[in-house]
């Protein structure tokens, strides 16, 4: 496992709010995400949405080998998705973190964690790490975990389906299991030791329609 990195001099508290929303494909992140902006916006405050893969233009090259090439290697998934993190972090949410920007980004670390580390044959430790190493450990200071069955998800989706959605319901069984490990986790174990003014928190809640988790 790769040791623990030394906090990034750039992530003082007084910088801006970043939030992620995980959970399955379908979930509803993307809904409650573009809510979530406008709350913030209604409120004046600047908001950076963003998601991953692909939130950079270099992302945007790595998500296409990711989600719509041919076989890739577990190991070498899991070292792709990082290296789309580590470049969407520096270039952008650690930039509008600095400004004091409200960063919304559409899955984050925890979907490494989950698809990877659950999904896949791989350690979720090692594969933590890895992601944390990548982002120099920035965590969000609130993670949503919005829950869906496989089944639902595959009907919300429809007929497209990406190299990862196209896994059949066992892998994605086994992601969701994770994600709602994770959230059961309030305070996840590794947050403590980077950031510890600021840990992740994780939540579950069911909403009716498409009303915003928090209303
Ligand atoms: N609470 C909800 N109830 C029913 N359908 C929803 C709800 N939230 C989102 N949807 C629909 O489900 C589909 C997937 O939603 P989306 O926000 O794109 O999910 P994700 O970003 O997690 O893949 C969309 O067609 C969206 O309109
Ligand atoms: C960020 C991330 C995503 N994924 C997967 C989850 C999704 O199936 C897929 C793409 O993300 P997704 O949010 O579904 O993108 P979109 O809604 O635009 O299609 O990538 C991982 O396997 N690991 C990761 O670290």
């Amino acid at each position: 496992m790769l040791p623990p990195t030394a906090p990034h001099p750039d992530d003082a508290p007084s910088r801006g709010l970043f939030l992620a929303l995980e959970g399955g494909d379908g979930a509803g992140k993307s809904t409650q995400g573009r809510l979530l902006r406008d709350w913030f916006r209604e409120r004046g405050r600047e908001v950076v949405m963003t998601h991953e893969p692909g939130g950079s233009a270099l992302g945007t090259q790595i998500r296409q080998l990711l989600l719509h090439g041919d076989h890739v290697a577990p190991r070498a998934e899991a070292l792709l998705f990082a290296a789309d993190r580590a470049h969407h972090v520096e270039t952008v949410i650690r930039p509008a973190l600095h400004r004091g920007d409200v960063v919304i980004t559409d899955r984050y670390l925890d979907s490494s964690v989950a698809y990877q580390g659950a999904g896949r044959d791989l350690d979720a430790d090692e594969v933590r790490s890895l992601s944390l190493w990548a982002v120099q450990g920035l965590v969000p200071d609130l993670t949503i975990v919005l829950d869906i069955s496989p089944e639902l998800g595959r009907a919300r989706r429809g007929a497209v389906h990406d190299r990862l959605e196209a896994e059949p319901d066992g892998f994605h069984a086994r992601v969701r299991a994770r994600f709602l490990a994770l959230a059961a986790a309030t305070l996840s174990a590794t947050s403590w030791w980077t950031r510890p003014r600021t840990p992740t928190r994780s939540t579950t809640r069911s909403w009716p329609g498409s009303r915003p988790w928090w209303g």
